[in-house]
């Protein structure tokens, strides 16, 4: 998708809110989309889901399917999220069946089973905010667009944003995400669009390159390294090394700065003296620091 000279204002005569925008997010790709209070970041959200209009310029090559996540998801609407979802899957144009599966998976996801039967209004803003997320993946969208999707979300629909837009990105769909939080340090391959004074300069991510790696450090109980090993790769995670060391609880996760990334991509180590290559034998993750070839 592409933003071509793209001007918006809100009024004729009004102040512009955006200004010779040019723009260019592919499909694989995420972008977050960072700038203080009230600078455009919505705005330029809405253009690229469609339902603001520029004034001048265009946006063109929009995937057929936008997933739109709203920073507050209108919830005073009539509905039940039931009939709201079943709703949206229909709008989405899923047939009967596929629409009934697609409600009922994403319900399940999002832990919104107890809520079928409540009507909108009277959900918490995390529930909508949840309800507003299936509504976007009911059918899987080439393009997501994401307004401060942290906002008001417990602790486990938090983890699950990243898990989403990995999906979508996977599936050859790109992402937009607005963030003051910080939270998407977690995107170190998105680019960053900074919108200042009506314009909107884009950053590149570190490593733009489509094989570009990057370190993640997990923690796993020491009886279970094996089979969190033997999992990681069957999801063609390269596994670098186990160690007994685990960073403590309240070290300072995520980095600001993404994450270095992987020496001469991710060579292999031969393993250590009495350590075991989780393929061939079991890993004792609580012995000395062990290196795990891949
Ligand atoms: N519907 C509207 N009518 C008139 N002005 C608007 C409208 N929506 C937004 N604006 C103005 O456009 C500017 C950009 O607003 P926008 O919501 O895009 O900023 P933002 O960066 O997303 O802010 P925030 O971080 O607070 O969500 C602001 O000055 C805002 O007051």
């Amino acid at each position: 998708m592409r933003w071509e000279d793209v001007w918006l204002r809100y009024h004729r005569r009004g102040p512009w809110v955006l200004r010779q925008v040019d723009l260019r997010l592919g499909a694989g790709e995420a972008a977050v989309v960072l700038g203080r209070n009230g600078v455009g970041k919505s705005t330029l959200l809405q253009l690229a889901a469609g339902v603001l209009r520029p004034a001048r310029g265009r946006v063109v090559d929009r995937p057929r399917h936008v997933g739109w996540v709203p920073e507050r998801f209108p919830a005073d609407q009539p509905f039940t999220v039931g009939r709201y979802l079943d709703g949206m899957a229909r709008v989405a144009g899923l047939g009967g069946a596929e629409a009934g599966a697609a409600v009922r998976r994403w319900t399940e996801r999002l832990g919104l089973g107890p809520f079928h039967g409540v009507r909108l209004p009277e959900l918490s803003k995390g529930t909508a905010q949840k309800v507003g997320l299936a509504q976007a993946m009911l059918r899987r969208p080439g393009l997501l667009i994401l307004d401060e999707p942290w906002e008001g979300l417990d602790a486990a629909a938090r983890e699950l944003v990243p898990a989403l837009i990995d999906e979508v990105l996977a599936a050859g769909g790109s992402v937009l995400v607005s963030d003051h939080r910080g939270e998407t340090a977690r995107l170190p391959g998105a680019a960053r669009w900074t919108v200042a004074d009506g314009t909107v300069s884009a950053q590149a991510p570190a490593d733009a390159s489509p094989g570009a790696l990057v370190v993640v450090e997990v923690a796993v109980p020491a009886a279970r390294a094996a089979g969190a090993v033997a999992r990681l790769r069957a999801d063609g995670h390269h596994v670098l090394r186990v160690r007994a060391d685990p960073a403590p609880p309240d070290a300072p996760v995520p980095s600001a700065a993404p994450p270095a990334p992987v020496p001469g991509g991710g060579t292999p180590i031969a393993p250590q003296a009495g350590e075991a290559d989780p393929e061939t034998g079991p890993v004792d993750a609580a012995g000395a620091g062990g290196q795990v070839p891949r």
